[in-house]
């Protein structure tokens, strides 16, 4: 069995832009431009980055819930990019998404056991007393009970619609869970709890997860490897240790500058960044962050730095750590 559950290529999402009386084609947004990760079994790859950076059309991308522009995406050793109808449909049993309004993703007219069951239904899985025990059990499983089931999302608190939405993505035994901003809609002592039990279904199911945040200090302590976006591009990735212990990439310092450090001894370079983020249909030449960059050179301006392994599957795209 492969160590790699999913291997990202070279994913692109470029959206059109429109103008004029005959909708032409005047541009195009670069929300992904050339991401390659992969995920290992039973890891947790976190996905950070400002709002806009890419990492929703990321994840939705490599579960064809968007059609990518072009990119290879392999999935327990298919390539799901050229997937349709019944074996597309088979593949995603496999892989589900947890969102971040979980309110938003319940149909609010539909009792719990009509909502859950939904996925079984769909792929034609188990007789109706089997899918109202599979409800029941998976109730119990993300800590609610199965009395639950007859009551309405109104009827839940945030987290526990977010358990919800986790024992939905669950249904059907997925191995990738790709959570997008899965905790960011809910209160501070709530996420934990949140967290805490992604990391327990983690473990008893053998689960994978791509986990989305804008918040690093969020991805920390539940991944294993962390890769940072800006622009529609991945800047830097490393173990998740590794990367706040020694951040390389000056956007990932200035990420982590603003986090507040457990270690109270501990000196933190503040790094104010410049500016806005530029618009993905107008990106910066050569690096992308150059406009905003404390460390910029005339090379960054010109020159698209490669994302290089510095050492130990320590990536990082700048010019500063070119051999
Ligand atoms: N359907 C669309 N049409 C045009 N542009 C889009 C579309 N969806 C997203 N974009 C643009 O693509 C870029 C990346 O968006 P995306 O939602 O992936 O970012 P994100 O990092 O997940 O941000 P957020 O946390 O705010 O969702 C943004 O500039 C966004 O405006």
């Amino acid at each position: 069995m492969a160590e790699d559950l999913l291997i990202v290529k070279n994913l692109k999402k470029y959206y059109p832009i429109t103008g004029g009386v005959f909708g032409k084609e005047v541009g195009v947004v670069k929300a992904v431009d050339d991401v390659s990760f992969t995920v290992k079994r039973g890891e947790t790859f976190g996905l950070v980055g400002e709002s806009g950076c890419g990492k929703s059309t990321t994840g939705r991308s490599l579960l064809r819930l968007i059609e990518p522009t072009s990119g290879e995406v392999v999935f327990d050793g298919t390539d799901i990019i050229g997937l349709q109808g019944e074996a597309l449909r088979k593949m995603r049993r496999n892989m589900q998404i947890v969102f971040q309004d979980p309110f938003a993703s319940l149909n609010p007219r539909h009792n719990i056991e009509k909502i859950l069951e939904e996925p079984l239904r769909v792929h034609g899985i188990g007789s109706p007393a089997e899918r109202k025990e599979r409800v029941r059990e998976l109730l119990e499983v993300v800590g609610l009970s199965s009395y639950h089931a007859t009551r309405y999302p109104h009827q839940f608190s945030g987290g526990q619609r977010q358990r919800i939405g986790i024992a939905r993505a669950l249904m059907l035994n997925p191995k990738l869970i790709v959570a997008d901003e899965p905790v960011s809609a809910l209160d501070v002592s709530i996420q934990s709890q949140v967290l805490n039990l992604m990391q327990d279904l983690q473990r008893d199911l053998g689960l994978t997860y791509l986990f989305i945040a804008h918040d690093l200090s969020v991805v920390r302590h539940i991944s294993d490897r962390v890769g940072v976006m800006y622009l529609g591009r991945l800047v830097e990735l490393s173990r998740s240790e590794e990367l706040y212990r020694q951040p390389l990439h000056p956007y990932t310092r200035a990420l982590l500058s603003a986090v507040p450090s457990p270690d109270p001894d501990a000196v933190r370079e503040r790094i104010i960044l410049q500016g806005d983020v530029p618009s993905p249909s107008n990106p910066p030449t050569g690096c992308t962050f150059h406009t905003r960059c404390p460390h910029v050179t005339d090379e960054c301006r010109q020159v698209r730095p490669d994302f290089r392994d510095v050492g130990g599957g320590h990536f990082v795209a700048c010019h500063l750590y070119n051999a």
